[in-house]
């Protein structure tokens, strides 16, 4: 398969979605409980659900499935288009006008998908807000999220229905995988299967993507391709694996999404991207337009940190996200290039300067104690005069060193480009001091022993000589 038809791809988790509420496996309790609810709607106990249960089992597709079959117009929001409560006041508007909601001539129903992703604190007001929709709100309303246990989400109970979804078994999964590669004429071994099916956890959409991404383009899936092309599944993804889902992303969403499952915070992804946007990005419009978005991500930031305004930071994210996987205009097959990533020189650097911080210090603290001078005297006047005569004269620098009691980091701190030299004499007269020291030692312990052992001498020479005196007399 050639890149320019890579970038046309569609995910495999989109083209074969769930279309009729039939195609949703395994999931019998929680689907007749939600099309329950949907029969008596309005008349239901609780005016909406939340659907609960582990990624990728379907939740988000048996909405959508419904929506499909029974001809519903999906308004579809992900926590991170909801964050501001604004986002959410707005559809609350459109929510209790009928009119304008039915005007289509098709109902709607509003999906509010990943609730427990607001973040407690930076999306304050985003819940309240969200318990207001549901509360005027003249469609259903569902929610999903993961974890139903979230003390954010307790304020749902009193006005959400909750429905538990499985996690999907390997039967369920191989099901799914068997229909993707008859629809796709995939020649699938068992074993290739098996291994992707183990490490996707009962997760879906981890299998159909992994499947995608060893068979799409070679007409089979096998074991050792499988193995090869797939890397150990960790929870979070390290730097090199985000930035490149992010680059390649054909989806904003697939962009963003690389951002939550990082170890990187966004400050830190700004910086990564920084040093490898040249790498993988060749055209020059491409790299400007990406330098572009990721400045206003940048200035965005800036905004947040001076106003404390953390609705800001989604249009950072998106900036850096999405915004980095769409520059790639002009030279789109860059996107899917392999990169080896460099570690951003900013982040070596700063934490370079901090250890050279830290041993300065350590030197200031030692002048000022040989010296009798304040840490901040040692720092700007005392040690700009050693590095002078570090630089001037090897052989007395390696002395003061010595009488300090330096380390040799801290003389490379002081040296300059006489490093080699002081260093090579403080060894030397270190290893003299040290023998010097040794005997010394020798000679005091030697000379203890003695003062020990010269008074039994003495005693026996005392009865000697007491014994010849009274033998005479
Ligand atoms: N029970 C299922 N039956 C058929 N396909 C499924 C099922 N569960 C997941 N899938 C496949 O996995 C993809 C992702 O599923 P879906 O978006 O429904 O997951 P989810 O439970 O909402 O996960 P998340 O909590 O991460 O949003 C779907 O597009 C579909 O291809």
């Amino acid at each position: 398969m050639s890149q320019n038809q890579n970038l046309n791809r569609i995910p495999w988790v989109i083209k074969y979605r769930p279309r009729k509420v039939d195609d949703v496996v395994n999931q019998e309790e929680a689907k007749a409980k939600v099309l329950e609810w949907f029969k008596k709607w309005p008349n239901t106990q609780k005016k909406a659900l939340l659907l609960y249960g582990p990624p990728g089992c379907g939740k988000t597709s048996l909405v959508e499935a419904i929506a499909n079959e029974f001809g519903y117009e999906l308004i579809e929001m992900n926590a991170s288009d909801f964050r501001r409560k604004e986002d959410i006041e707005r559809i609350a508007l459109r929510a209790s006008t009928a009119q304008s909601l039915f005007s289509s001539g098709k109902n709607k129903i509003v999906l509010l998908d990943e609730v427990d992703g607001i973040a407690a604190k930076e999306d304050a007001g985003a819940l309240d807000a969200i318990k207001h929709l549901i509360e005027v709100a003249r469609i259903p309303i569902i929610m999903t999220a993961n974890n139903p246990w979230d003390q954010k989400l307790r304020p749902l109970r009193e006005l959400a229905e909750f429905v538990q979804f499985k996690k999907l078994g390997k039967r369920d999964l191989m099901k799914l995988l068997m229909h993707v590669c008859s629809s796709e004429n995939l020649k699938c071994d068992e074993d290739a299967l098996d291994y992707i099916i183990e490490r996707a956890e009962g997760d879906a959409r981890a299998a159909i993507n992994d499947l995608q991404a060893v068979g799409e383009g070679f007409g089979e899936v096998t074991l050792e391709r499988a193995k090869t092309l797939l890397r150990p599944r960790d929870k979070e993804r390290d730097p090199f694996e985000t930035l490149r889902t992010i680059f390649s992303a054909s989806y904003a969403w697939q962009a963003k999404n690389a951002l939550n499952q990082s170890q990187l915070d966004y400050d830190q992804l700004k910086l990564w991207l920084e040093e490898n946007i040249p790498l993988q990005y060749t055209n020059q419009n491409d790299i400007a337009k990406a330098y572009e978005f990721l400045s206003k991500a940048d200035v965005y930031l800036g905004r947040i940190v001076r106003s404390g305004d953390w609705d800001l930071l989604s249009y950072s994210i998106d900036l850096m996200t999405a915004g980095i996987a769409v520059a790639a205009k002009n030279n789109p097959k860059d996107k899917f290039k392999w990169v080896k990533y460099n570690f951003p020189q900013r982040l070596l650097m700063l934490s370079k300067l901090k250890e050279v911080r830290d041993i300065r210090d350590d030197v200031a603290k030692i002048i000022s104690q040989n010296i009798h001078v304040s840490t901040s005297i040692a720092k700007n006047d005392v040690i700009p005069i050693l590095r002078a005569i570090f630089s001037s004269n090897p052989e007395y620098a390696a002395r003061i060193a010595l009488a300090l009691g330096l380390s040799e980091k801290m003389i490379e701190l002081l040296a300059g480009t006489n490093k080699a030299a002081i260093i090579s004499y403080y060894r030397k007269y270190k290893e003299a001091m040290e023998k010097e020291a040794r005997a010394r030692l020798e000679e005091t312990i030697h000379r203890e022993k003695n003062k020990k052992e010269k008074p039994k001498h003495e005693e026996k020479k005392e009865k000697r000589d007491l014994l010849s005196f009274s033998k005479k007399s």
